[in-house]
């Protein structure tokens, strides 16, 4: 790159916050929207007109949005640009803005403090919570609504390839370890009429579930609840299950953190079950706007959620499930949805 291409580049980092908030505020106030829809692009009267915001207020806007390739300018009308566009309609990077804005914002403030002491000194600025798990069915409307869209934006559409996988193992029992809202107890006893899933969570978390699921009459029956903390070395996975299912869960959590968590299941695991652990491997993206994504992601959990986790990658987990005394006997890649990874894990024969 020319110097003078980097020194132009090095300003949208300084000045980062600033690109951010603009096509936030852009969006929320329906400015976004509405050039989408305007096709041939709209004046900065004609935005502030139809959106009663002051000329001077979308004036400051378009500029920045302009000189950041989110808006282009044909004569005197903006248009969306190529970004734009998917800062308006893709999916992943609407639950990313929102889950920046509403949950990360304010708290990656704290970043440096959050690195300096091992702890999400961020989170203070949502509530008063030690790790975000303990809040996160007591966040106030808007902030539940970003981080459960993040949440199940990267879970969810897995979950079709995912079943087709763990019941090829015709498991009568599942444990659910950090089920949340139920959605994959909900996913899997619809999906089977006689298996059992045991969920296993923090209190606040098996509440929601408990809500979810017996609200469904043909599946109630055949969930249960279990309060654990993970953390806590006195808890115990009791012996019992055909399959151990960790979606999203072990990227909560340390290197050290999660291989306590292994052992912890190891100590009851009957010697023929499996362990199947459903990630985002930063290894295993085949975009890199999938990627960037994850690393980013790793920033949460130390600012906000823990402190001390991150998105790992593949070689890291299969580290790690190794030393915890396991073997990874198979690498299920998935290939509809494309980001996630399924580690199917065993005790060595
Ligand atoms: C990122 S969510 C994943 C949820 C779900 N499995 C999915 O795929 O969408 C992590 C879950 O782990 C739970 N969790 C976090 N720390 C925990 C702990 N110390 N003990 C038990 N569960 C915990 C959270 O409450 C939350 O429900």
């Amino acid at each position: 790159m020319k110097a003078l291409n980097s020194l132009y580049e090095a300003q949208k980092i300084a000045f980062s916050p600033f690109v951010f908030q603009t096509v936030y505020t852009m969006s929320s106030l329906g400015i976004m929207d509405e050039l989408y829809e305007e096709r041939d692009g709209l004046t900065i009267e004609e935005i502030a007109k139809r959106k009663n915001i002051s000329e001077y207020g979308v004036r400051v806007l378009v500029e920045m949005a302009k000189a950041a390739d989110v808006l282009e300018l044909i004569d005197d009308k903006y248009t969306l640009s190529k970004i734009g566009y998917f800062l308006t309609r893709d999916e992943m990077t609407k639950v990313n803005m929102m889950f920046t804005q509403d949950i990360c914002y304010k708290g990656l403030f704290h970043l440096k403090e959050s690195i300096l002491n091992g702890k999400p000194e961020g989170l203070k600025e949502i509530g008063p919570w030690k790790t975000i798990y303990e809040g996160l069915s007591i966040l106030p409307e808007q902030l539940k609504k970003s981080w459960f869209e993040f949440d199940h934006h990267y879970s969810d559409n897995s979950f079709g390839e995912a079943l087709k996988i763990i019941f090829s193992h015709h498991p009568k029992h599942i444990y659910d370890i950090g089920g949340n809202t139920g959605k994959w107890a909900i996913a899997s006893t619809q999906h089977d009429p006689d298996v059992r899933v045991s969920i296993f969570d923090l209190g606040v978390q098996l509440k929601v579930a408990k809500a979810n699921i017996e609200a469904i009459p043909e599946i109630r029956d055949r969930v249960d609840y279990n309060e654990r903390d993970m953390l806590d070395p006195n808890s115990e996975i009791p012996a019992g299950a055909d399959v151990y299912w960790m979606s999203q869960f072990l990227d909560c959590f340390s290197e050290k953190e999660i291989e306590a968590i292994l052992l912890k299941i190891k100590k009851n695991m009957k010697p023929d079950a499996t362990i199947f652990i459903m990630e985002t491997f930063i290894d295993d993206q085949r975009f890199p706007a999938a990627e960037f994504s994850l690393i980013a992601t790793s920033l949460y959990f130390t600012a906000l959620a823990n402190g001390n986790s991150k998105m790992y990658s593949s070689t890291a987990m299969k580290y790690i499930v190794e030393k915890a005394g396991f073997e990874t006997v198979q690498e299920h890649r998935l290939h509809m949805d494309r980001f996630h990874t399924i580690l199917e894990v065993k005790l060595p024969k």
